[in-house]
């Protein structure tokens, strides 16, 4: 569990995070939405430790960061993974030196143990067999469940995902998602996932944040932003065709 308690940051003069509290579930997909320019990057770079907040904390299963040693904070960040926004592969690495990558940087295995975990991820996102093709000769979809066996090869208790569907077709996307989703079930994972995709909020949307100008503005679940009445949140989600669809039907007892 991640928890965040009056978390304020800003830059230059001006806030940009305006007080947020909310809680980020073990063993959910926690979603965090808004339109551009919210916060919700900010935020995330305030959890990931990139950015120091002005005032509030940020827990760890109970443990605000502030409060850790360096020691710790490197202890911390091997428990920690992270699915970039478009993959983020290392392009002249062969499939399994990305998976590998982070177990090097983190870990003091033998180079079998290291094989034997990475054919493990591997084949749990359906990759067994790739392991010595180069990025550019697999397929979007392949590479992202790539970067997403590189995220949970150390077996991170946190993961955070920003926008991990981006430039994917809506079969390939939902197939992401519901690995996450699986994969944060199967491990008790904290999983954070920044998203602008209303298919993933209909799909995986177990717990949601909606931020709005730098303040936690709703929170709800998947089947709670369809019955809100809200408006800052209805006029956020109805500026998609599929949310009015999907609605209009609900209306009409479908
Ligand atoms: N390092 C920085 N220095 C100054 N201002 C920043 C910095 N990082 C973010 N901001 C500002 O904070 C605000 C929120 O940005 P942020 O990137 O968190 O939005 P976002 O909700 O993630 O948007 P998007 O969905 O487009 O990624 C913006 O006004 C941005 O210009």
């Amino acid at each position: 569990m991640i928890e965040i308690k009056n978390l304020h940051k800003g830059f230059g003069g001006e806030e940009i995070l305006k007080g947020i509290d909310y809680v980020f579930e073990t063993g959910k997909t926690n979603l965090v939405i808004g339109q551009s320019g919210s916060g919700k990057s900010v935020l995330l770079k305030c959890m990931l430790g990139l950015f120091k907040p002005e005032e509030g904390t940020i827990e760890y299963d109970g443990t605000a960061y502030s409060s850790f040693t360096d020691e710790e904070q490197r202890e911390l960040r091997k428990e920690v993974g992270m699915l970039f926004q478009g993959g983020a592969l290392f392009d002249s690495m062969t499939v399994e030196e990305n998976v590998m990558f982070p177990l090097r940087m983190f870990t003091k295995q033998r180079k079998r143990e290291l094989k034997t975990r990475v054919a493990e991820v591997l084949k749990r996102v359906n990759l067994d067999g790739n392991e010595n093709k180069y990025p550019a000769e697999i397929s979007g979809g392949m590479q992202k469940r790539v970067a997403i066996a590189r995220a949970i090869v150390n077996k991170p208790k946190y993961l955070f995902c920003d926008e991990p569907n981006s430039g994917l077709d809506p079969t390939t996307a939902t197939i992401i998602d519901k690995l996450i989703q699986e994969l944060t079930r199967e491990n008790n994972i904290t999983t954070v996932i920044i998203t602008h995709d209303m298919n993933s909020v209909l799909e995986i949307g177990e717990n949601i944040a909606f931020l709005k100008d730098g303040v936690l503005a709703w929170k709800g679940d998947k089947s709670q932003i369809f019955k809100t009445e809200d408006k800052t949140v209805t006029d956020f989600v109805y500026s998609s065709d599929l949310f009015k669809k999907v609605r209009d039907a609900q209306l009409k007892g479908y």
